[in-house]
This record gives structure tokens, sequence and C-alpha cells, in this order.
């Protein structure tokens, strides 16, 4: 057994004299080793994504169902994401590229100084070990002077970083803005299309969030992989390719064991986004009808409301946390306590392997774990930039939808649940497409053109009429039956599905709608609006022929009393709904357009208010389109637009002042037909009282006739009562 045992110990020792005497050779081998391993799992990633990113156009039935869309690391997201690079980053040398470049310096210089910080520190330890107090204040003078750019180098890149982000923010805002404001996108895609619930929270914060967490991407990714490059290299020269490619492969199996752990925190992040736009949304319409609401004291199901939308936020945000919680204690766990036992091993490989005084052997000592904590933490870094690329492709996938919706509905692709009954019928009505000519004479005529909702309900199934100038048009018909929706159909709001509609140029057209709009801004760009002051100038029109235009509407007094035209106010909450409706008429008169449509926009005007409106704008030469339920209005047009309310409709030549007198005399033939059984009942008590005066009667139909007439005091009666003859005796 002795025998034995020696015999294995010679071996042992044979085969790690060899082992020393090889060794350098050996850690060249292994490093080798690593470097080529590295390369094929890159390579292997490349291609991987290449085959995918083909295919990668986003889904639209995932992107469809709201909140549930699956967010992952994958060809969808890189293919997202670099277009969204390409407008965060459009060249390499746009400001984004030259502060990304001043950056990536900064962050080498800081991985150099740490090198240096490193060495230092092992060299510090040494002296004190060596017990050689000049070398000791030297290196402590050394590093104090490497303290000064050090620190200068990390508030910088704090700095720069925050400057990415507002770069990258800028950038996107800009082009995402454009879009949003462009034809009428804001309405489509709130009105056509359902995929985008809270465009605002998208524009703001979520465009804010994917801004600074792409700013600090390229310092929690890219620096720690150059990082774990040179203190890899650093470290295999000192305790040899073997340890180090053994830590290698203890770092991947860790790293994908706790990637296996991480839970889907990109989808995490865009639920959050897309609930805290929901919370948002419901505070904002608070904000929005708080006259209503608190006249209807509405308080409770507002409350109600608002208490279901957080509580689904805090739902899920807990939910969020416990799983961070559950997954931060291994990371920590594996990152920190495996891996530093792990790096002691490997740091006491020199100490061990032998050879060195104590004083170089602490040294050594010092600088490897320092070196191998360095490399540890950027690991760690990489670690939880995968977290964070998670949240990444979480708000890359948001604000990404929000182009792809602008995208797929200036295609024309809209997504709408459909409520019509007949759905294959609505379906192939949305399918279809009508044309839009400009009018070469400046009229507007619809011709065989559906009348369509974005829900897939036919209004008119065939509309056809047409207006020319002066020739006023007044829009009558049951609620809902599609008289504003005439007009977003004019105003393209809404799509063409068919027949050809010629109209003027938009500029020619202007629309008064229900609710008057009043911006944000002074009083002078609440008549100009949408022009600017500037436009205003350019027009020649002036502040004095701005008063003289409010004058007209009998509110010149606004002016005084709101303390002048430059004065700014929330205006929607300073003026009463007359005021409103007047400010409105008098936009109409500043801009005084070709046609005008009048939505129910005088209804809350008195009705001489109202004629001076319409007399005023017809003599500007104003022809009025007039969306009305008000008799009073028929008479100012030429042309009626009448809805049955069942898709029908008739387009006739309206005789306006003849109708109005046939109107009222209806008018008061109905009130005389509702008082014919009262004046009955009174003809008859009339006759018995005549009756018991103890008349004799009579047979012949001449001296009945008689009998029966009213003495005159009765008669009288009756027509005093009244105001009207009812019986003319
Ligand atoms: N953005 C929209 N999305 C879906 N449906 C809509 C939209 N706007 C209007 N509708 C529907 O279209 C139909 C016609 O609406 P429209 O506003 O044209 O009616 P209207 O005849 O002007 O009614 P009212 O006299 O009450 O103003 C209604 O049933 C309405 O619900």
């Amino acid at each position: 057994m002795a025998v034995l045992s020696k015999d294995v110990s010679t071996r042992l020792g044979r085969l790690s004299e060899v082992y020393l005497r090889y060794r350098p050779k050996i850690g060249r081998a292994f490093i080798f080793a690593l470097v080529c391993m590295l390369v094929a799992r890159v390579r292997r990633t490349v291609l991987l994504l290449r085959k995918t990113s083909t295919t990668a156009e986003p889904d639209p039935d995932t992107t469809k169902k709201k909140g549930k869309q699956r967010v992952e690391l994958n060809a969808t997201f890189l293919h997202q994401f670099r277009s969204l690079l390409r407008i965060c980053i459009p060249t390499p040398t746009s400001p984004p590229s030259l502060l990304l470049l001043t950056n990536s310096i900064f962050l080498l210089l800081r991985t150099l100084l740490s090198l240096r910080v490193a060495s230092l520190d092992g060299q510090l330890v040494s002296s004190l070990v060596r017990a050689r107090p000049r070398t000791f204040l030297w290196r402590l003078g050394e590093w104090m002077l490497i303290a000064v750019p050090a620190t200068y180098v990390n508030a910088m890149l704090g700095y720069l970083q925050g400057r990415l982000g507002m770069e990258y923010r800028g950038r996107l805002t800009r082009v995402v803005v454009g879009e949003y404001l462009r034809d009428n996108m804001f309405y489509r895609i709130g009105n056509l299309d359902e995929r985008i619930q809270n465009p605002d929270q998208l524009l703001t914060v979520d465009i804010a969030k994917f801004s600074s967490s792409l700013a600090a991407l390229w310092g929690n990714l890219a620096k720690p992989m150059v990082d774990i490059i040179i203190y890899s290299i650093q470290l295999g020269n000192a305790v040899g390719g073997e340890a180090l490619l053994t830590m290698a492969l203890f770092v991947i199996g860790s790293s994908r064991l706790l990637r296996g752990l991480t839970p889907p925190f990109g989808r995490f992040a865009a639920e959050e986004a897309r609930l805290e736009g929901e919370f948002r949304g419901v505070h904002a319409n608070v904000i929005e009808c708080a006259e209503e609401i608190a006249l209807y004291r509405g308080h409770d199901p507002e409350k109600t409301t608002l208490d279901t939308s957080y509580f689904s936020l805090i739902k899920h945000i807990n939910r969020t946390l416990r799983r961070r919680l559950w997954f931060n204690t291994a990371e920590d766990f594996i990152l920190k306590y495996v891996f530093g036992a792990a790096g002691l091993l490997l740091c006491a490989v020199p100490v061990f392997a032998g050879g060195a005084d104590l004083g170089k052997a602490t040294e050594e000592f010092i600088r490897n774990r320092r070196l191998l904590l360095a490399g540890s933490d950027s690991f760690g870094r990489i670690m939880y930039s995968y977290k964070e690329i998670s949240e990444l492709a979480g708000y890359t996938s948001r604000v990404s939808s929000l182009f792809d919706t602008m995208r797929d509905i200036e295609a024309g692709k809209l997504q709408k649940t459909l409520i019509a009954t007949n759905r294959s019928e609505a379906e192939k009505v949305l399918a279809s497409r009508g044309t839009i000519i400009e009018s070469p004479n400046s009229e507007i005529q619809f011709e065989n053109v559906p009348i369509v909702s974005p829900n897939g309900d036919v209004l008119v199934k065939s509309l056809s009429f047409w207006v020319k100038k002066g020739g006023h048009l007044l829009v009558v018909g049951p609620n809902g039956s599609g008289k504003s929706s005439l007009f977003r159909i004019l105003g393209s709001l809404w799509p063409v599905y068919g027949g050809v509609v010629r109209k003027p140029p938009a500029k020619d057209i202007f629309y008064i709608p229900q609710r008057p709009y009043l911006s944000i801004g002074t009083l002078r760009d609440q008549v100009i609006y949408p022009h600017t002051k500037k436009d205003m100038l350019e027009k020649g029109v002036t502040d004095e022929m701005l008063f003289d235009i409010l004058k007209v509407m009998k509110i010149s007094g606004i002016v005084a009393r709101e303390g002048g035209w430059d004065e700014e106010r929330e205006w929607r909450d300073a003026l009463s709904g007359g005021d409103k409706q007047r400010i409105a008429a008098a936009r109409l008169f500043y801009h005084a357009p070709q046609y005008a449509i009048l939505d129910e926009c005088t209804s809350a005007l008195s009705l001489d208010m109202e004629e001076i409106m319409y007399t005023h704008a017809t003599s500007l030469g104003i022809t009025l389109m007039t969306v009305s339920h008000r008799p009073s209005l028929w008479k100012y047009h030429q042309y009626i637009l009448q809805y049955d309310g069942q898709g029908g409709y008739i387009f006739t030549e309206l005789d306006a002042e003849e109708r109005l007198r046939l109107e009222e005399e209806k008018g008061r033939l109905d009130v005389l037909l509702a008082r014919v059984p009262e004046m009955e009942e009174r003809l008859r008590e009339l006759k018995e009282a005549k009756g018991h005066g103890g008349v004799a009667s009579h047979s012949s139909d001449e001296e009945e006739g008689k009998d029966n007439a009213l003495p005159v005091g009765e008669e009288a009666k009756v027509k005093t009562q009244d105001g009207v003859v009812l019986v003319d005796t």
C-alpha cells in the first residue's frame, strides 16, 4: 500500500513538474480555446439573428391584443430597435454619434484608470507588507493624483449619458410628433383604429423612458464587455489561461442559469406603461370634464373608475416587484458570493503555485483580486443589462407600436372592432375605396358615396348631392343618422369607401363644430385660430379690424373685460357657452372661406344673434352648409338634404319662405285642434243652459238653427278666452 502511494505521489510530482515547465504554453493554449469559444458563440448568434430578421415584421395579431403583446429579445425586437435607432443615430457624423464616441472614449479611460488603480492597490499593500514607507507614500501620492482624472471621468460619464438621452428623445419626439400631427393622424389614431389607447402617454413618458434606457445601454453593455476582455487578458497573464478558462466556463454556466431565472421584464415594462397611460387618461378626463362631473355630482363613479384603474396598475407593479425580489436574491447570491468564492480560488492559484516572496505574492494577490472584482462587477453589469435590455424591449415595443399603427393607418390598414350586424357586408365596404377629386369649379359634389362609420355601420348606402357657390344647404335628420359624418368625409377625417367626392381644397372649407374649440393661447388666437398673429398681419388684418368683427357678434366687450388681446387664459372655462359660439362665429368672419360647415353651432345663441350670424356670413359670400334641428334656420338655405334615419335621404330644393309659412300655419292649427274637445264641451253646456230656460224645441231646420245660436254675450266670452275666432256664428 505504502509502495503504491509512493508511486502515485512520484507520478503526481512528475506531472506537476511537467505542468510547471510548460505552464506558459498550456496557458496560451487555454486562452486560445477561450477566444475560439467566444468567436463561435458570437458567430452563432449573428447567424441566428440574420436568419430570423428577414421575417421580423411585427405580427399584427400580437400587437392587436392590448397589453398582451409578446415582448422578447428576438428578431422582432431587433427589427423594431434598428428602426428606432436609425432615427436616434441617423449618420455616423450626426451629433448623437459624436456624443457616443466621446462617451466611449471616457468609458475606455475609466477602464484604463481602473487598471492602474488595481495595480497601485497591489503595490500599496505590498509596500506595507515589506515595511517600505517611502514607496508607500509615493504610491499613495500617485493614487491621489489618479483620483483627479478618475472623478472627472466618472462625472463626465453621467453627464454624457444624460445628454445622449436628451438627444435621442429630441430626435424621436420630433419625428413622432411630426407624423402624429400630419394629415389629421391624431384624429385617425383615436377614431379609426383601436390599437393605440393612450397616445399622450406614448408621446411623453414612453419615449422619454426609451431614450434614457437606450442612453444607459452603451455604458451598461459595451463598456463591461470591453472591461471583461481587458481584465481577462490581464488576469490570464497573471493566473494562467487554464484557470481563466475554468472561470469562464463557470461564468457561462451561471449566466445561463440566471437568464433562465429572469422574469419577462420587457413584457412587465410594456404593460406597466400601458396601465400608467390608462390611469393618466382617467385623470385627464376628470380635468377635462370637471364642470359636468361637478354639476352631476359624479365624484363617486369617477372615484370608482380612478380606483379601478389605479388598482390594476399597483396590482401589476406589486407582481413585478415580487418577481424582482426573487430574481434579485438569486442574482446577488450567484454574482456576489459564488463568483466571489471562485475568484478567491482563482487568485490563490499563483500564490500556491509558489516561487514568489511574500511581498510579491501579496502584490499579485491584491492586484488580481482587484481585477477580478472589477471583472465580476462588469459581468454583473452585463447580467443586469439583460434585465435592462428586456425593459428596453418593452419600451421599444410601445414606441414602435405607435410608428407601426401610424404607418398602417397611412396605408389604410385599420383595425377596429366591427359592430355592424352584417359583418361580411361591412368588411366588404371597409375594404373598398372611393375617389376624391379636387373640384375644378370649386363645387362640392358627392356621387354615390356611402356613409360608413369606423365601426362598419352603413349609415347611408349611397349618397349623391351637390353644393354650388351661394346654394346654401341645410342637412337635417334624426340623431345618429350621419349628418356630422358627412362632413367628416368632406374634411377627410373618414375615408371615402366608394363613389366620387369632388371638393375644393381644404383651405376653402371652414368647419364650426357643435362644441366650439378654444385653443391654448391669447384672446386674439381664439378669434384667428388656426392662424397665428404673424399670419393675421400678413393677411393685412389688425387688432382694430378684429374688434370690428367682434362688434358684429356683439361681443367686443370681451376684449376690455378679459384684459386685452394678448391675455392668455384657460378660455374653455373662462367663457360662457354663448360667448364661445359667438367667438366661433367671429372666427368664421375672420377667415371668410368659400364654404362653411355649421354643425349645430348656434344652439346657445338667441334667435336675433343667429340671424345676425347668418346674414353677415352670407353677405361675406360664404356658402353655408348647416346641420341643425332649428326651423328658424330653414329660411337661410336653398337646398335641403334630409336623412330618414333608415339609410335613405332626400336631396331637393328648399322653398324656405313657403315652408316656414306653412310650418307656422301648421303650428297654429295644432293649437286650435288641441282646444276642440274643450270647446265642444263648452258648447254643450251652453246648449243645456239654454234648454233649462224653457225654450220649446222646433222641428224645422231653420228654426233649429235659430234656437241653437249662441247668445251674443256667450260668444264674446269664447272669443276673449282664446284670442281667436272659434265658431263662426
Ligand atoms: N369615431 C367614431 N367611431 C365610431 N362610430 C362613430 C364615430 N363617430 C360617430 N360614429 C357613429 O356614427 C353615427 C352617426 O354619427 P353622426 O355624428 O354623424 O350623427 P348625427 O346625425 O350628426 O347625430 P346628431 O344629430 O346626434 O349630432 C352614430 O351612430 C355614431 O355613433
